[in-house]
């Protein structure tokens, strides 16, 4: 079984770039997905439209107090699956590194293959996140330690910047391919690692904070809107993602993402309840939860 890490900041693109390996791998694929906060939107997202064998992870740091579960998650796959390839998406919080360290002690007897680890960054507001230092080593952890770095999101800036951006990227990963992509499109190389352990495995103390809403309410876009309008101003401190699938008053439901700053909504198929997730650090909640009228 070939595995698959996909890491990443808040929002780079990797529940994007899962369903690009899911497409392209055209089954015999499962995933196992590991969230920050409280509601389990990105299963909703990658089994949507495909049929794929899923184990979600709760809210946790995959690689140190959920390592058990993700070693369970990882054997419970194998002996109930069997599948040709397995895709690991940590949460935009974790630190990768421990990962495939975790599962090193069982790689022989299960079976496994360790692929390289993808890192992607979104070019938006990469510099932006390196320069104002605000996330530390973690945020440049997760560079470190990737064989292949997706460059993401180029359509949102010009060429100097992905220039810079691939400079400063040289200052923390030197070994690295380097792809440049528009929704993780892109032949991603075959690695295999000889090594699951050889890794600079840190851990990071991190003060983000969630606000997570599950509900039978339905939201409005165009007032959802005017929410993510305010945050981006700074009106509830900071919030530098938000996501959901959530009830319209039509009877359908949608998705909205906001990933600092830049934002969109979309038609989902379907959903039982509403689901949105805030995450930032010192942020308002309760304003927030009462804007949203959820209180
Ligand atoms: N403009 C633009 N938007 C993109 C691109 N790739 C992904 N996005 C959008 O960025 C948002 C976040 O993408 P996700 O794939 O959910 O990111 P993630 O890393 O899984 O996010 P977390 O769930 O916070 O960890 C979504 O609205 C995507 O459609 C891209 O290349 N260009």
């Amino acid at each position: 079984m070939k595995i698959k890490i996909i890491s990443g900041f808040l929002g780079a693109g990797k529940t994007t770039c899962v369903k690009n390996v899911i497409k392209k791998a055209g089954g015999d694929i499962a995933v196992i997905v590991n969230e920050f906060g409280d509601v389990g939107i990105d299963a909703e997202l990658v089994s949507k439209g495909d049929a794929v064998d899923m184990v979600e992870l709760p809210s946790g740091c995959i690689c140190c107090t959920l390592a058990n579960d993700l070693v369970s998650a990882v054997k419970e796959i194998k002996t109930k699956y069997n599948p040709k390839r397995l895709v690991i998406e940590p949460s935009g919080l974790a630190v990768p590194s421990g990962i495939l360290e975790a599962l090193e002690p069982i790689k022989e007897e299960y079976g496994l293959e360790f692929e390289g680890i993808i890192g992607i960054i979104d070019a938006d507001s990469f510099l932006a996140n390196i320069h104002s230092g605000l996330f530390g080593d973690f945020y440049t952890d997760q560079l470190a330690n990737s064989d292949i770095i997706l460059i993401n999101k180029i359509d949102l800036v010009n060429e100097n910047t992905v220039k810079a951006i691939e400079e400063e990227l040289a200052k923390h990963n030197q070994h690295a391919i380097l792809l440049q992509t528009v929704n993780c499109e892109t032949d991603l190389p075959d690695i295999i690692r000889e090594h699951g352990a050889d890794y600079l495995h840190l851990h990071f103390y991190h003060d983000f904070d969630s606000l997570a809403i599950t509900s039978d309410k339905a939201f409005n876009s165009n007032q959802l809107e005017e929410i993510l309008k305010e945050m981006k101003a700074g009106k509830y401190g900071n919030i530098y993602r938000a996501k959901g699938i959530y009830k319209t008053p039509d009877g359908g439901a949608a998705k909205m993402d906001y990933v600092q700053g830049n934002y969109g909504f979309e038609k989902f198929p379907e959903t039982n309840e509403s689901k949105l997730i805030f995450i930032g650090k010192e942020f308002d909640r309760k304003a927030l939860e009462q804007r949203l009228d959820v209180l």
